[in-house]
């Protein structure tokens, strides 16, 4: 049995998109309405047939959901959230995939009290942004993660996690807190290295900006993707996860004195044992199948 029958799409970039996508090609009988702010973007969603049905208010978009999936920045939540809330119908279930958890979670229950919200995550994405950039099959095989708390039914978090399952997710729940924590880790901190990296190879003024084109190796063009994430969507993150990510930074910096010391003293075998240690790291992520560069993997297109 299908665990909802009428989703509701709030946003429509690379990830609303991609869940419109994905609901339709794996529940077809589930109907699927999109609503975003953006004037531009409903058209680009009414011209791709993104939806069933493309409504011009929020309010039009959720009058009769069983789901309702906000996926709009992180910032714009408690926004998105207003907007919906006189015409949210009382037994929807509300959920969003912002990447950033606690604050989105309070942002959530002040703007829509007594909903019965199930925040969430799917650890997977792109680069790009926009209706058109959006895929069914993005998050098959991939990570979603829920940040129930006290006050969510069980029942809820489980019809929510069936859903993600049906888009080929794995699900896995944990307190919003431990989200940011870990996510400050593994995405975000790695996410600001390689906007300074990047703006720091733009900004010296003894290498030219064609030279850095030029010869750009594989590792700094792999920066330069991820440096070319949605600046809306990372500076809402950065500004939702202050706490975590500044504690990760904290480390990371220490790590990286300690390693600019090993470099000044000739300590090959500090940098030696280190980048053994991290070899280790990413052939354990390659043997647990989650490495992004087999072509099959999660991005391949439908
Ligand atoms: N990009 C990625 O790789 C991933 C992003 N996320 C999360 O997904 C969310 C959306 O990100 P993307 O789809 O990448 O962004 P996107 O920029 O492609 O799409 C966001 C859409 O939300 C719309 N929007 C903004 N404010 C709105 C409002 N108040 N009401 C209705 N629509 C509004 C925008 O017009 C835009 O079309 C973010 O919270 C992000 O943290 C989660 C996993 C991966
Ligand atoms: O494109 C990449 O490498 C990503 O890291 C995608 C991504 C971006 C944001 C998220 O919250 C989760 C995944």
């Amino acid at each position: 049995m299908l665990p909802f029958a009428r989703v509701t799409v709030i946003g429509l970039g690379l990830i609303g998109s991609s869940i419109a996508r994905g609901v339709r090609a794996t529940m077809p009988t589930a109907r699927v309405t999109g609503f975003d702010a953006d004037p531009e973007v409903r058209a680009v969603a009414r011209r791709i047939d993104l939806c069933d049905d493309v409504a011009d208010t929020a309010g039009a978009a959720v009058i009769d959901a069983d789901l309702v999936i906000l996926c709009v920045p992180v910032g714009a939540m408690a926004a998105a959230a207003r907007d919906l809330a006189a015409d949210l119908p009382a037994d929807a279930i509300v959920t969003d995939v912002g990447g950033s958890k606690a604050s989105v979670l309070a942002a959530l229950r002040e703007a829509l009290p007594g909903a019965t919200i199930v925040p969430g995550h799917p650890v997977a994405g792109t680069e790009n942004c926009g209706p058109e950039s959006g895929f069914a099959s993005l998050f098959r095989g991939r990570w979603c993660i829920l940040t129930p708390d006290g006050e969510t039914p069980e029942t809820a978090t489980a019809r929510v996690q069936a859903f993600w399952e049906a888009l080929g997710a794995n699900v896995e729940c944990m307190t919003p807190q431990h989200h940011d924590l870990v996510l400050a880790v593994t995405s975000h901190v790695p996410h600001l290295i390689a906007y300074t990296i990047v703006g720091t190879a733009s900004d010296l003024e003894q290498v030219t900006q064609s030279e850095v084109i030029k010869y750009s190796a594989g590792g700094f063009r792999d920066f330069t993707r991820i440096a070319a994430s949605d600046p809306t969507m990372w500076r809402d993150v950065f500004l939702n996860n202050r706490e975590a990510v500044l504690e990760i930074l904290q480390r990371f910096s220490e790590d990286l004195t300690a390693l600019q010391r090993a470099i000044r003293w000739g300590k090959g075998d500090e940098l030696f044992d280190l980048f053994t240690r991290t070899r280790a790291v990413r052939r354990s992520i390659i043997d647990q199948g989650q490495d992004d560069a087999r072509p099959d993997f999660g991005r391949a297109h439908e």
